[in-house]
């Protein structure tokens, strides 16, 4: 079964937790946006984990250099899963898998602005990462030319675990299952949504639909 993931893309840990309160009881994973952690910092991690011990927390570091070191803190902090950027380094990646291994937790690698996402994902994937995430970002999506279908395309070419992200909504959430990915991450459909808890169950019941 697809896992739902929310990316948080606020700012502060108040909004975090109030949004998490209702969303979490129909998402498996819960992610700390980039610009949330830059913004709250590790506090927001441990604070996340602390009222949703049950869930997987998903801190997306976009670490792209110093794999080791930013995952290892990420981790100590209570994070479940860390992202390393595809563009870094392979030494990077191996570095924050060994983290991963230190604490007994997962590293996904977030493809964000690879070029060639089904090659780079085959190479991250024998380093040791859980899976890779074929992402579009926000600022990718404003651009002319964005389609789910390719990053969908490129998940199912690649033939490793993999996670999709940018622009998943309740309109596609089922072709991203289809596609095969493991994980369907949604942040816009539901923290913009006018009633995120609503959004956030409409989400999980396409999947299991
Ligand atoms: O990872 C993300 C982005 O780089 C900012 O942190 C988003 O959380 C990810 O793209 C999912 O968000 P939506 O595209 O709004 O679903």
């Amino acid at each position: 079964m697809t896992k739902l993931q929310v990316a948080v893309d606020l700012l502060t840990t108040a909004d975090a937790l109030a949004l998490l309160h209702k969303v979490a009881p129909h998402v498996d994973i819960i992610e700390l946006g980039t610009p949330l952690i830059k913004s709250a910092g590790l506090s927001a991690i441990s604070a996340i984990k602390a009222a949703h011990p049950d869930k997987e927390v998903f801190a997306d570091l976009k670490t792209a250099d110093a794999g080791f070191l930013e995952a290892d803190i990420a981790f100590s902090a209570g994070a479940d899963l860390v992202t390393v950027l595809g563009v870094a380094g392979d030494a990077t990646i191996k570095g924050a898998v060994e983290a991963g291994v230190k604490h007994g937790k997962k590293v996904v690698c977030d493809l964000i602005g690879v070029e060639n996402r089904v090659e780079r994902a085959r190479e991250v994937s024998k380093l040791g990462v859980a899976f890779v995430e074929i992402h579009a970002g926000l600022d990718e999506q404003a651009q002319p030319g964005y389609s789910i279908q390719a990053l969908l395309d490129d998940g199912r070419e690649a033939g490793v675990p993999f996670s999709v992200a940018g622009g998943v909504k309740v309109d596609t959430i089922k072709a991203v299952q289809e596609a095969g990915a493991d994980v369907a991450v949604a942040g816009g459909a539901i923290y913009s949504a006018e009633d995120p808890g609503a959004a956030a169950k409409a989400l999980k019941d396409a999947l299991a639909a």
